[in-house]
């Protein structure tokens, strides 16, 4: 049984509503709370109270389970916070005791950032406090401490994976437990861990949850056992469910004029602290290494669930340190509050939801401060607007300035021509946005046919348009999509990652991705490939070439060199020279490619052999002039000791014979020097072997 409980107003039998006793009471100090915590708070600069602590403190310091709603940058840790410490407070809870309290947080940094919060405004309590969330210590150095803490801040799966393997690791003494973004903590994403965590702890226990975009679906509160949990919605009624110093702005822009809206919003906004959401790891990994080498004068940050804890940390703490952008997925939309100095909150791609709208948005204009967001909408995607007008939430819509627009798009497809690796990761970028869009379940307002997908990747600068299919896509659209079976999903990490599909084989451009290797090759098969309509050469990966265009390519250009460009100034690859063009499209000509590759490996295999058999004469020469040498040395010798005229004819003679070796191949007679050529026309190998060996052995 839920009851509904508005801010600071208990329900009363007898005489009706009325207000708890300590609705009245603004100060942290007028709580009944421990001096040791009210210590910590006067420490930490926490003197009054907010609506939602106002509201839930009460009823969570009466032991009472609590469903807490309020908006973003509000103050809901310390409304967990202080009834964790006056819980172990009241039980006399020491080290020895084990594990009394486990803090959920969807993501690292937010489990960090409660910790931190926790230490401040418990500074002066006995208890052990740990933060769970892996990195360079390893869950082997928590192993040890694990059992010593009397409250555990976590992400699911690392506390999961301590219940699994830690020895003698249990909690079953657990007194209070706390679901921090509690719909995001019991959505699908983490069903997986939390429902085995849930399973491992004692029914008999205070359990708070709290949000934003609070739950209440009876089926995730089953789950956690809760008992008549209040449920305190402070901004219920309120009339925006988004701060009310947000200015909230929505920007229609085509998929392929993304990018040169970024840009151009970023040099415009060089002095601010801007966070900038993508939807996918490979998005933000590609458009901030792209930007980055444009260097557009403030310096650029990327964050995702991929990288390594320390990693994540350090950047964290270095966007909060000065302004800059940081390019980030999911992983840092929920809870964090980036000490309340976030200017701008930028959403490059459309959210999932209105809940996690709200939660992106709620990174700026924390606790009072104002803020500013900005999101790009497709035009197939502006029905978000109507969704988000219907959740209270002020959006004014506008139209991007054109002519204010700097395109970066040329600027990216040479950045690509010069950094090949770059290439790969716009290809990836381009796959896994349009794979996060398919995936959306929403389809009224994510719809990726209604993408131009040609002009999306020449956004990103891509000299052609990747290949790639969708699970049970049905569209009449020629060409780029066909239905495909969807490979396993990858494992989901905190990015929302979204499970891949396979790349395939496709005629329209002759060019496939494999999802495993980005390298474009030509099409093994070439299966349904139009025949080439030129009989030489090998079909090239294929380029983004407009209709009926005949590829202009020079035919004497060796293939490897520089990179030409057609008129459009899409870069052409190097053997495009034996590219086949049909009237509508590249076409690979399997046959040519094969014939090409064979007459190319048959000049190889020749040259190469009559190298080898140049080499080996030269080497043998060399060997042979070495030992005819020292031979003829050494005859000498003897005969000058000898002192016999009769042999110096002889050595004459043998010297002539073997001079005649030396004469140079046009057999003019010359006098040869040391080291001419052998002759070896006038005489076999297999002689001249014979009579070196014959001069060596004379001695
Ligand atoms: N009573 C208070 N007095 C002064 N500052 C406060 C108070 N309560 C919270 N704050 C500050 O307000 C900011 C937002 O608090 P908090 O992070 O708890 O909000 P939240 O509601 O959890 O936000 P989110 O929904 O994004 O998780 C923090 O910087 C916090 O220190």
């Amino acid at each position: 049984m839920i009851y509904l409980c508005r801010i600071g107003k208990l329900e009363d039998g007898e005489n009706g509503a009325v207000f708890s006793r300590y609705a009245g009471v603004r100060r942290f100090d007028q709580l009944p709370i421990s001096d040791k915590t009210k210590r910590g708070l006067k420490e930490a600069k926490f003197v009054e109270m907010v609506d939602i602590q106002r509201a839930a403190l009460p009823h969570a310091l009466c032991g009472r389970d609590i469903l807490g709603a309020a908006r973003t940058g509000s103050g809901k840790t310390l409304a967990f916070v202080i009834p964790v410490l006056e819980k172990l407070h009241k039980e006399r809870w020491g080290p020895e005791d084990g594990v009394g309290c486990i803090i959920i947080s969807p993501t690292r940094e937010l489990a960090a950032q409660t910790f931190s919060v926790l230490n401040k405004v418990g500074k002066f309590h006995k208890f052990s406090a740990g933060l769970l969330i892996g990195g360079r210590e390893g869950v082997d150095v928590e192993k040890e401490r694990v059992n010593h803490m009397n409250v555990l801040v976590c992400a699911p799966g690392r506390l999961l994976q301590h219940m699994d393997e830690t020895p003698n690791f249990e909690c079953s003494n657990l007194k209070i437990l706390i679901l921090d973004e509690a719909d995001r903590v019991l959505d699908s994403a983490f069903k997986g861990q939390l429902d085995p965590i849930i399973s491992q702890l004692p029914k008999r226990r205070q359990t708070l949850l709290f949000s934003a975009t609070q739950t209440k679906k009876v089926k995730d509160l089953a789950r956690l056992s809760l008992r008549d949990p209040e449920y305190i919605s402070v901004h219920a009624e309120s009339v925006t469910a988004t701060p009310t110093t947000l200015t909230q702005t929505v920007i229609i822009v085509p998929v392929e004029k993304k990018l040169d809206m970024l840009w151009s919003f970023i040099k415009s906004h060089l002095n601010y602290r801007i966070l900038v959401f993508l939807s996918t790891k490979k998005q933000v990994k590609f458009v901030h290494e792209a930007f980055n080498k444009l260097r557009p004068g403030i310096p650029l940050k990327s964050l995702h669930g991929k990288m390594s804890q320390e990693k994540r940390m350090g950047v964290y703490s270095q966007f909060i340190e000065r302004q800059s952008v940081l390019f980030c997925t999911d992983v840092l939309a929920r809870g964090l509050d980036f000490d309340k100095l976030v200017d701008w909150v930028v959403q490059v791609d459309c959210p999932e939801d209105v809940a996690s709208y709200i939660h992106r948005v709620g990174r700026t204009a924390r606790f009072n401060a104002s803020g500013k967001s900005l999101l790009f909408l497709t035009p197939s995607e502006e029905k978000m607007v109507e969704r988000l007008q219907e959740a209270r939430i002020p959006v004014k819509v506008t139209k991007a300035n054109s002519d204010k627009l700097q395109e970066v798009s040329r600027l990216l497809a040479s950045l690509l021509v010069n950094f090949p690796d770059l290439q790969t990761v716009a290809q990836r970028a381009f796959i896994t946005y349009l794979r996060s869009i398919h995936k959306r379940r929403d389809k009224e307002i994510f719809d990726v046919t209604k993408l131009s997908i040609e002009d999306f990747s020449a956004s990103l600068g891509l000299p052609f348009t990747p290949r790639i299919r969708f699970a049970n896509l049905k569209t009449k659209k020629k060409g780029v999509f066909e239905r495909s079976i969807a490979l396993e999903p990858e494992n989901d990490d905190e990015d929302n990652v979204v499970a891949p599909t396979r790349v395939v084989k496709k005629d329209l451009l002759g060019e496939d991705l494999e999802e495993e290797d980005f390298p474009l090759r030509p099409n093994e098969e070439g299966k349904g490939v139009e025949k080439s309509n030129k009989d030489e050469g090998v079909p090239m990966p294929g380029t983004r070439v407009s209709k009926n265009k005949k590829l202009k390519i020079s035919q004497h250009r060796p293939s490897g060199s520089r990179v030409k460009f057609d008129e459009e100034g899409n870069p052409v690859a190097p053997l495009a020279i034996v590219a086949a063009t049909t009237e509508t499209e590249v076409a690979l000509d399997e046959e040519a490619r094969k014939d090409y590759y064979k007459k190319l490996g048959e000049q190889l295999r020749k040259v190469d052999h009559e190298d080898k058999k140049v080499e080996r004469e030269k080497r043998r020469e060399k060997r042979m002039k070495e030992k005819i040498k020292r031979k003829q040395g050494e005859m000498e010798e003897e005969e000058e000791e000898e002192g016999s005229a009769s042999s110096e004819e002889e050595t004459g003679q043998k010297r002539k014979r073997a001079k005649k070796m030396y004469f140079d191949d046009n057999g003019d007679g010359d006098e040869e020097k040391e080291g001419g050529k052998i002759n070896t026309d006038a005489i076999s190998i297999a002689e001249l072997e014979e009579m070196a060996l014959k001069l060596i052995t004379q001695s």
